[in-house]
């Protein structure tokens, strides 16, 4: 897969050389660049944003290195790939899930678009669909003051599901959200830790046991915690994630 992230800060991207996003880029799985916004400026003070239409507080983000930056990620995409798309994290965007994880970790080249100040102008936006497909997204109900946070968020959740990121791909299939529950309770040794116990059912080898106190757990955290999930799951809307092929 190929990524492509435009962002004025740069640096902001630095924590995907670590750890196991670092390594996939490293083994060749993931051909992640990031491009600086300024680099396509004209004027000399590498302007990006100017003062909005009708007025309001803030900045909006200027369209020519928009459009600049993205026609040459478009230009320059992988021999063969289909349309790119073009994710711009945004408060008004449809939300983030593992459900979009699992769509989005099956493009070929996914382009980010870092927004600063009180966004990009919208125009950049339309006319990016003539090369992009275009989704806003978010993360959640609450505003960061740039998108670079929740591109390291997102690149993480995508490339992780990727072949060969994750050692064992048998650890994708029963954590949180994969078949759109939560995730059971884990324990490790020692079988006592400060006077609490492991639950013994987990003790007793009898796998068929183990499996129907771990749906359980699932089934009961999710009414505890996200009764919002546990509504979907009965309506059978379960996510495009209740699958362990990719
Ligand atoms: N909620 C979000 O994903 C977001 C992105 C940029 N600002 O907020």
């Amino acid at each position: 897969m190929r990524i492509d992230v435009v962002s004025i800060f740069p640096e902001y991207l630095a924590p995907l050389e670590l750890s196991l996003i670092g390594k996939a880029r490293q083994d060749g799985i993931l051909d992640l660049r990031v491009h600086d916004l300024r680099a396509f400026t004209t004027d000399r003070h590498r302007t990006v944003d100017d003062t909005p239409y009708g007025g309001g507080a803030g900045m909006v983000m200027k369209p020519e290195p928009w459009a600049q930056a993205l026609s040459s990620i478009a230009a320059d995409r992988p021999e063969g790939s289909g349309r790119p798309v073009l994710i711009v994290p945004s408060p008004a965007g449809e939300r983030f899930t593992q459900a979009l994880a699992y769509e989005l970790a099956e493009q070929e080249h996914l382009a980010f678009a870092c927004g600063r100040y009180e966004g990009i102008d919208e125009r950049v936006i339309e006319w990016s669909r003539e090369h992009f497909e275009v989704r806003p997204v978010s993360l959640g109900d609450y505003v960061l003051n740039g998108g670079e946070v929740a591109v390291l968020a997102m690149v993480e959740a995508i490339g992780r599901l990727l072949p060969g990121v994750v050692g064992n791909p048998e650890s994708l299939v029963e954590e949180s959200h994969s078949d759109g529950l939560l995730e059971y309770p884990v324990y490790t040794k020692p079988s006592v830790w400060r006077e609490r116990e492991v639950p013994a059912v987990l003790l007793s080898g009898n796998h068929g046991k183990i499996a129907q106190w771990r749906r359980h757990e699932q089934f009961r955290r999710t009414a505890e915690r996200r009764p919002d999930l546990l509504e979907a799951f009965d309506a059978g809307k379960l996510p495009r994630a209740d699958r362990t092929e990719l």
